[in-house]
């Protein structure tokens, strides 16, 4: 059976990992939808779908089930989105997501959808993870050795704190940007 699990994964950190672990045990093929694939550069998508790609095909290369990394692009409009999921994906029968959204865009598509736990997440939550990387704080430990390699090698947390950065007269929040052209 193939699975379908799809997250921004900026970066893909432990608990995404966990979750992987758990749907390994279900399904012996998984599609990983790369979302928001266009996106990059700002403090809540620092990294681009190909740095996503890295980060997750070197952390799952352990599991014992094939992968597949796939960029899906956002869309303005929510009732298509399923079909746009399935037009770039290889086929599958279940989809895994503990979002809201993405589990009842599923449902109504017919799509048969499993939610896992959630794994520590007071502090495996990518919000948490890229606060930390902009503070200079312990990142390293919420993330597979392999993604914590892919961040050095692109200059990932002096990317993140450049985009982040203001004049110093105030805070910006995750989703804001604070550079806009
Ligand atoms: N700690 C966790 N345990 C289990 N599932 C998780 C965990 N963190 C995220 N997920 C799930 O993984 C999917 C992808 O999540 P996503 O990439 O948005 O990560 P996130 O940690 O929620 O990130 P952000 O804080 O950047 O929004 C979602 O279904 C989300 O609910
Ligand atoms: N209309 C759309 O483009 C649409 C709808 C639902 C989810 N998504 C994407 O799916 C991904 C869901 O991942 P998260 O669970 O990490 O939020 C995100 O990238 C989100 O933008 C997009």
């Amino acid at each position: 059976m193939r699975g379908f699990y799809i997250g921004r994964f900026q970066p893909y950190h432990n608990g995404h990992h966990r979750m992987v672990e758990e749907i390994a045990t279900e399904v012996d093929e998984l599609v990983l939808g790369i979302g928001s694939a266009g996106d990059s550069h700002s403090p809540r998508n620092p990294f681009t779908a190909g740095e996503r790609i890295m980060m997750v095909n070197k952390a799952v290369s352990d599991f014992d089930i094939t992968t597949y990394a796939v960029p899906i692009e956002d869309l303005d409009r929510n009732s298509v989105w399923v079909s746009h999921v399935q037009s770039m994906s290889p086929a599958f029968e279940v989809a895994y997501s503990n979002n809201p959204l993405v589990i009842q865009l599923f449902k109504e598509a017919g799509v048969e959808v499993h939610q896992s736990p959630m794994f520590n997440r007071e502090v495996l939550e990518g919000t948490e993870v890229r606060q930390r990387m902009v503070e200079d704080r312990d990142w390293e430990s919420l993330v597979p050795d392999e993604v914590a390699d892919v961040v050095r090698e692109i200059d990932g947390i002096e990317r993140l704190q450049r985009v982040t950065a203001t004049d110093g007269s105030e805070r910006v929040a995750d989703d804001e940007d604070p550079n806009p052209c």
